[in-house]
């Protein structure tokens, strides 16, 4: 029996701590997932993502914190939730030396529908995801979104009602990935709730109703998207040269801007409002310089996780500690933020 009604969370961590020997990997996390929602658990390589699913899925325990899915507690009845959830992981649980529809029989054997039932559950997620033509086929023909689809397939006929997935899309193209997230939002139209770990900000920001970013064992920053886009000065105006000497121009007296020597453009950082842009176009005037293309960036959540997570710098040069010659011109953060 579960005992969540529609609006209480369907997952919830308070103080979840976990280390592995002396590292401590997740420090006092606090997470609450409305049901018929999804999260997002952002955060960059070995920032303890899988480990936080693993926990919360009650693969591994946690040393410390309350943690309910379900509405069950996942020390107490670790079994209930396990009834209660699906989980997606990194590595596919599907077997390549069976068939696609086999690997569906075994699932609905292993959930003890009866044989009937088992046949039925499977042609219909075949159908659902697309898989009906590749279903006699071993599954190690399948291209890699077929795999993932077949994965998810597998997850859902238990009917969970919670799925986690552990980074649902990586490797897979654009299109598959497309196709993906059409099929996170259809589960999540029916109400199951998604509690979603990926690398790719543009997933989260596509799907998420609420995205947390995880950095150094403890959640750096969290709300929405566009609550977090908010949260940091990720706007701005970047100028793009073709002449390699007006690119050095520009760059030697633009000492706000991050440079990119490859591209010959700079990143100057800007809110994107009249007055910056005004101040940044007059200032090129008077200097004499002309840049090919101009355009205005409205921060991101490329932005918003390159500044929360540390060690994560763009693969810019950022020159803003370089000191400034006084005899050159200086955009301060007053004209050119
Ligand atoms: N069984 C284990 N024993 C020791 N250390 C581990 C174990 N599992 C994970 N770790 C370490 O814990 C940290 C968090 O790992 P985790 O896999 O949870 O990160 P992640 O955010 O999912 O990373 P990725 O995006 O690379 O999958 C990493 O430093 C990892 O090396």
């Amino acid at each position: 029996m579960t005992t969540t009604t529609p609006h209480s969370p369907a997952i919830v961590a308070n103080g979840l701590r976990k280390a592995y020997g002396d590292k401590l990997v997740l420090d006092g996390i606090d997470v609450s997932v409305p049901a018929g929602t999804i999260f997002s658990l952002l955060g960059p390589n070995g920032a303890g993502k899988t480990t936080a699913v693993k926990i919360l899925s009650t693969l591994i325990s946690a040393d410390g914190g309350e943690l309910r899915v379900g509405g069950h507690d996942v020390a107490v009845d670790p079994q209930a939730v396990r009834a209660a959830i699906g989980v997606t992981g990194q590595f596919s649980a599907v077997d390549g030396l069976i068939t696609g529809e086999e690997n569906m029989l075994l699932m609905a054997d292993l959930h003890h529908l009866s044989k009937r039932e088992g046949r039925r559950v499977a042609a219909q997620l075949l159908e659902r995801f697309d898989l009906v033509d590749a279903a006699r086929k071993p599954a190690q023909s399948y291209s890699g979104g077929m795999k993932r689809r077949l994965d998810l397939a597998m997850t859902l006929v238990g009917n969970p009602r919670i799925i986690f997935l552990d980074e649902p899309t990586t490797g897979l193209d654009p299109r598959s990935r497309h196709n993906m997230w059409g099929i996170i939002r259809e589960l999540v139209s029916d109400g199951v709730t998604v509690f979603l770990t990926t690398q790719y900000l543009e997933e989260a920001d596509e799907l998420a109703h609420h995205i947390a970013v995880l950095n150094d064992g403890k959640i750096a920053a969290e709300g929405t998207a566009d609550e977090l886009k908010r949260l940091i000065p990720g706007g701005h105006v970047r100028l793009r040269f073709s002449d390699p000497a007006a690119y050095r121009t520009a760059a030697e007296a633009l000492r706000e801007a991050s440079t990119d020597d490859e591209a010959l453009s700079l990143r100057i950082p800007s809110d994107g409002s009249q007055r910056e842009l005004r101040a940044v176009l007059d200032w090129l005037d008077t200097a004499g310089i002309e840049a090919d293309e101009l355009t205005v960036h409205t921060p991101d959540l490329d932005d918003v996780f390159f500044a929360l997570t540390s060690g994560s710098g763009r693969p810019t040069t950022h020159r803003s500690n370089r000191p400034n010659q006084s005899n050159q011109p200086h955009q301060s953060k007053e004209n050119v933020r």
